[in-house]
């Protein structure tokens, strides 16, 4: 059990002078998990002894209820080191570290007043740092700057404290270092949120208002809500509703999380914790909603609520088409907790029955193909992912095309896709190479600066597009792994798009059309006809692979004809032999698909699919 001080004061009944709310932003790998753990220990809520267990109990218990309890939002009690009496709630939020959920991100900084700045003492400041800064800032947030790992021996404090002073303002002095690997100067750290994070500021007799920062089903309760109270105060047993919908739910259950969650009778002003409504589905309690009393509720919901928005769509099929029932079952769950996660059935020509699936970038869709193999068992194709681009056509109608070989016939005026700022950060060595793979992706520079004198941020703009193909790893292998990246969407642009559509034998292969910039389209078109040559054996007849724009080729190679013997070896006559030769050939054939006259192997499918054309890389943005 939490070993919670007996003179905490019970939720709902905290002062807002002794509650600070804030959050840890940091580059992936640099220590945000391993932080978190410290303040558990040394603030008491889970024992030293359970602390070394921790890590594994933890995903045991997330397997078994299907929940990340990976702590959303924690409540620590912690008494400042100079004044043992005043104990104040410290409530940790955890922000989703990728900039795929930057929308989240963004909410959970909303639900705090301060936030931890946390850089690794041997690496120094990198893209998500910057991008986690800037959001931050955006949301006024307190900012305490600190150095973590300088207890590494490639640990370069004074350096990196001087770089990340300039960042943020400050003197280099002011740049705490602790080490969250040994504890040290984890306290002092502590201390400071108490000192610098300021109070939360509400309105206690107001209507009630609570900000929806997370939302995530469970198995056993259904979804559970992690709220921060703005104004007012939220009972236990009350009706409730849900500001952007207008639904009304019974709150059945109401607490904070120390870390396992404690019921309460309330929730106050600046108090952070969760509600339970017996809701299923995430999508009734969206991150970024207003919740408020049924009666007497607030009329003006707190600051703008977004539906989440995919940006990038891929076509899921089953290699197996019995499989497609359960792969629809199986996207219907992962809905349960992923509020954007949109889908409709699909039919392709060449792949059968499957779904085109929306994702929020490019991690998403990887967490959700990985998901939907590995817990559903399910082998699937996933077409190559496209951006979403908006096309005008001459008679002024419009049409939005997620899926490449919708792109509309005829006589185009104009055709928008979306368009990302992305940051790079990395030694200044590699500013040539870096400048020249981002001019092959048809990139704008914005702008660099030199964060110290051996490190500079570059910004771009880039077509979406442009980075959801291997853009991430070959920026690393340019950098030598040193560069780190990120991007948010900021818009849309006009560019020469064509669609490319790949035939065979005179048959049009619908998932294999791309949409291209013209200039790459003649590269794309040879590229996929030389490799569908290699993959798809020689038939009956002569297959022509061809690459067209419209009516017109751009490549052509051919499959000349072969009659397939397998029987050629088997000169001797021995029958139970060639019958097995037979049969081998009968299953293999089972693996083919009929593309018009031709047979194709999946494997053919999945090679120019997926493997180093596509994306595949959620790493996408470290
Ligand atoms: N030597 C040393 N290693 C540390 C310290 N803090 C974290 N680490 C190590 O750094 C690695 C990354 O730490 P995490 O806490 O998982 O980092 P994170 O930022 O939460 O990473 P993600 O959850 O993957 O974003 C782990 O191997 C930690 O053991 C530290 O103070 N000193």
């Amino acid at each position: 059990m939490p070993a919670i001080p007996s003179h905490v004061p019970e939720p709902s009944r905290t002062d807002p002078s002794l509650i600070r709310n804030f959050c840890i932003i940091a580059h992936i790998d640099h220590g945000k998990s391993t932080l978190a753990d410290r303040m558990l220990q040394l603030t008491g809520v889970v024992e030293q002894r359970q602390m070394r267990a921790q890590y594994l109990d933890r995903m045991d218990i997330e397997r078994e209820r299907g929940i990340t309890i990976k702590s959303q939002a924690v409540r620590l009690p912690w008494a400042p080191t100079h004044d043992k009496t005043d104990t104040h709630i410290l409530n940790m939020i955890d922000t989703p570290g990728h900039v795929d959920f930057t929308y989240e991100v963004s909410r959970s900084l909303a639900a705090c007043e301060g936030t931890i700045l946390l850089v690794d003492a041997a690496q120094g400041i990198e893209a998500q740092t910057l991008a986690n800064l800037y959001l931050a800032m955006e949301n006024d947030l307190t900012i305490i700057p600190v150095l973590n790992k300088i207890d590494l021996p490639a640990a370069q404090p004074e350096k990196f404290a001087e770089e990340l002073a300039n960042l943020v303002g400050c003197a280099p002095d002011d740049v705490l270092k602790v080490s969250a690997k040994t504890g040290l100067g984890v306290d002092v750290l502590l201390d400071k949120v108490v000192a610098e994070v300021p109070p939360p500021v509400g309105v206690k007799d107001a209507p009630a208002r609570a900000m929806i920062f997370d939302s995530v089903y469970d198995s056993y309760r259904g979804v559970v809500t992690y709220v921060r109270v703005i104004d007012g105060q939220l009972n236990k047993r009350e009706r409730i509703r849900m500001m952007s919908t207008g639904a009304t739910h019974e709150l059945l259950e109401i607490g904070t999380n120390s870390p396992e969650m404690l019921s309460a009778d309330g929730l106050g002003v600046g108090e952070v914790g969760y509600l339970i409504t017996g809701v299923k589905d995430v999508r009734q309690s969206k991150v970024g909603d207003t919740v408020t009393s049924q009666h007497k509720g607030a009329t003006d919901a707190l600051g703008g609520y977004k539906d989440p928005r995919p940006m990038v769509f891929s076509g899921l099929y089953p290699l197996d088409g019995s499989d497609y029932p359960e792969l629809r079952e199986a996207l219907d769950k992962l809905q349960l907790n992923d509020a954007a996660l949109v889908y409709e059935p699909e039919t392709s020509a060449a792949l059968g029955f499957g779904f085109r699936v929306g994702f929020l970038g490019l991690l998403h869709l990887d967490v959700i193909r990985e998901r939907l193999e590995r817990e559903f068992g399910l082998d699937l194709i996933a077409t190559a992912p496209n951006v979403v681009y908006r096309v005008i056509m001459e008679d002024g109608t419009e049409h939005t095309v997620t899926n490449p070989s919708e792109f509309p016939e005829g006589k185009i005026n104009e055709v928008y896709e979306p368009v990302v700022r992305a940051t790079i950060l990395a030694p200044t060595e590699f500013i040539g190479s870096i400048m020249e793979l981002c001019q092959t992706r048809r990139g704008t520079l914005l702008g660099m600066d030199y964060l110290s004198e051996d490190r500079v941020e570059i910004r771009y703009t880039l077509p979406l597009a442009e980075i959801v193909f291997d853009f991430f790893d070959q920026l690393k292998s340019k950098t030598r792994g040193y560069a780190s990246l990120d991007y948010e969407p900021t818009g849309e642009q006009t560019s020469s798009l064509v669609k490319v559509d790949i035939l065979l034998h005179g048959d049009k292969v619908d998932a294999f059309s791309a949409i291209t910039h013209k200039d790459a389209a003649y590269a794309y078109g040879v590229r996929l006809v030389a490799k569908l040559r290699e993959l798809i054996p020689r038939q009956a007849f002569e297959v022509p692979i061809q690459a067209a724009i419209g009516s017109r080729v751009i490549a052509r190679e051919t499959i000349r004809a072969i009659r397939k013997d397998v029987l050629a070896k088997c000169y001797g006559g021995d029958i139970s032999r060639k019958r097995k030769l037979l049969e081998k050939q009968k299953e293999g054939k089972k693996r083919m698909k009929m593309v018009g006259s031709v047979e194709v192997p999946q494997e053919a499918f999945i090679a120019v699919l997926s493997s180093d054309d596509s994306a595949g890389s959620g790493k996408g943005k470290k």
